[in-house]
């Protein structure tokens, strides 16, 4: 699908399928198109070509949209004076869902305790844990949330990450667009990224850890002449190694196998061998260093 606002092009031409049965993390800069293309999923927006499909068929075709798709957008979006129950209760009404649905969700979200005080005076944090429980509401098989973790405590983000988890395990398709890095390797297993509106990666999260050029071998050779023995057979298999100073090489575009069998073959002591992983961050910064739409002017 493409979406334009104007001569602005929001979305541009981003073919994607997001799966069942895993967690998929919904990258990108700011501006990037994440919120457009989740709007146009849900059919609050129309894209302006191409089409953006649930259950094969567009969100307004569905006959029971709260059933199969759930979604958490702003969790601000809550009449303020109502109670988190009443406000749940609304949602189950208009979909015909059973009234006991709402207790069951308050009790997923842990917010029971406190399920007949005034959304208003929610925390951001427990605002938060109501918006999910309204998009859990019809028990649907598609899930989409848009940064579920913003202002929870770490207990709070760590139950967010074992829920995404746990309902994917169930064979749900989770979405999750969010800008924690840290949280998203923990959680995701697949990664959709975008910049300026046009898809970058579509990859397993650890495919994207692998490709990036902070992912390096780090082999620690006491001895600096078998030190410059093995760096000079390294450099033979076209690999780009660099003495850090103590006494270890970095080898860049090898696995730790590789280097281990060259080790093995040289017959140099080796006091340590290991990869160096690169963290999704890093990853992340490689793969949108072009796509930064509104960057910081200050030179980092
Ligand atoms: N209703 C609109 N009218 C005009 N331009 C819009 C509208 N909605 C979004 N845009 C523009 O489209 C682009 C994509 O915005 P979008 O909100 O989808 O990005 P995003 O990836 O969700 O960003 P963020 O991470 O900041 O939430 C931006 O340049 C934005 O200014």
């Amino acid at each position: 699908m493409s979406k334009r606002y104007g001569d602005k092009a929001a979305v541009s031409d981003l073919s994607v399928e997001i799966k069942p049965g895993r967690v998929t993390g919904f990258l990108g800069p700011n501006g990037s198109g994440k919120s457009t293309t989740i709007r146009c999923v849900l059919g609050l927006d129309r894209p302006t070509s191409g089409e953006a499909l649930v259950f094969g068929r567009p969100y307004r075709d569905l006959a029971h949209p709260l059933r199969r798709v759930g979604a958490l957008l702003d969790a601000r979006g809550v009449h303020p004076g109502r109670s988190a129950y009443r406000h749940l209760l609304a949602g189950a009404r208009t979909h015909g869902l059973p009234k006991r649905r709402v207790d069951e969700v308050l009790s997923i979200v842990g917010l029971t305790d406190v399920a007949g005080r005034r959304a208003g005076g929610f925390s951001l944090g427990m605002g938060q844990r109501l918006g999910i429980a309204g998009a859990l509401l019809g028990d649907p098989e598609v899930l989409i949330f848009d940064e579920p973790v913003n202002g929870l405590d770490p207990d709070g983000v760590r139950w967010v990450r074992d829920l995404m988890r746990s309902l994917a395990a169930e064979g749900r398709t989770i979405l999750i667009s969010s800008h924690l890095m840290s949280e998203m390797q923990l959680t995701a297993d697949h990664l959709v990224v975008i910049g300026r509106g046009r898809l970058i990666a579509d990859a397993p999260i650890g495919e994207l850890i692998a490709r990036s050029s902070v992912q390096a071998v780090v082999v620690r050779v006491p001895d600096p002449a078998a030190r410059d023995v093995l760096h000079t057979r390294l450099a033979g298999d076209r690999l780009e190694i660099r003495p850090t100073g103590d006494d270890s090489l970095l080898v860049r575009g090898a696995t730790a196998a590789h280097v281990g069998d060259r080790i093995h073959e040289l017959g140099v002591r080796v006091h340590e061998l290991r990869l160096m992983e690169a963290s999704l961050e890093q990853a992340y910064m490689e793969l949108t260093a072009g796509s930064v739409e509104y960057g910081s002017a200050v030179p980092r």
